[in-house]
């Protein structure tokens, strides 16, 4: 038999873990939380991520992960650009604010914004803001990964980080206490 007609994919299909335990075994994961925001000609719009990793560094590309079922998607699939804030230690109530439910007017006033390249939002005071245009979309299950290109950056290298764990939120302090 030729290497060709092997049938690499197995016909059987393990059985998935069911959703809770996968969701409560991510729980356990730590990630940095992000607001990622967008402006452009279907409007401003800014959810809470914590679905944000680093791909490849040529080109400088992150991904997205974002809910199809979101009042968001829709804007951002249009827009083509968007910005990943990644959140400080001050940010937590804005945290809460952006993650879901809540009307993007009020969403955007509870904090300072400005603009980098894109248009897009990036908020004052954030760890670090990536300025990004959507070069590609997956679809996968519930959410599409949006593939971005970084185009602008914004650093702040001296405020404390926040990580979401354990559905909590903990501080990254910048430099550990002396002594
Ligand atoms: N990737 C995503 O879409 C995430 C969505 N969320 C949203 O925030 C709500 C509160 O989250 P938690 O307090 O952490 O409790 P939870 O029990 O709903 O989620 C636990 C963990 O599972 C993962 N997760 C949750 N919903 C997910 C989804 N639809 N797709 C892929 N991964 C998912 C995340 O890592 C999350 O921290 C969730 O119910 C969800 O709506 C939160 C974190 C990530
Ligand atoms: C800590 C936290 C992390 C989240 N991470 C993601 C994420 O990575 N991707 C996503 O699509 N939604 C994520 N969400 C949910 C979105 O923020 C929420 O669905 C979004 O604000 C849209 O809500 P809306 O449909 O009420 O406008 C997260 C929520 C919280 C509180």
């Amino acid at each position: 038999m030729s290497l060709a007609n092997l049938n690499i994919v197995s016909p059987v299909q393990p059985l998935l873990v069911p959703k809770q335990d996968y969701r409560d075994a991510m729980a356990r994961l730590g990630a940095a939380v992000n607001i990622v925001t967008t402006d452009g000609p279907q409007g401003r719009a800014g959810f809470t991520a914590t679905a944000v990793c680093s791909v490849t560094d040529e080109p400088p590309t992150l991904l997205v992960c974002l809910n199809r079922s979101g009042s968001v998607y829709p804007i951002f699939k249009a827009n083509g650009t968007l910005c990943v804030n990644t959140l400080s230690s001050e940010h937590k109530a804005l945290s809460n604010l952006f993650g879901g439910k809540t009307g993007m007017q009020d969403r955007f006033a509870a904090a300072c914004w400005s603009t980098l390249i894109t248009g897009s939002p990036a908020l004052e005071g954030a760890v670090v803001s990536f300025d990004c245009r959507i070069a590609s979309i997956n679809t996968v299950g519930t959410h599409d990964v949006l593939l971005c290109e970084v185009v602008a950056i914004e650093r702040q290298d001296d405020v404390d980080g926040l990580v979401y764990f354990n559905r909590g939120y903990q501080d990254l302090l910048t430099s550990a206490p002396c002594g």
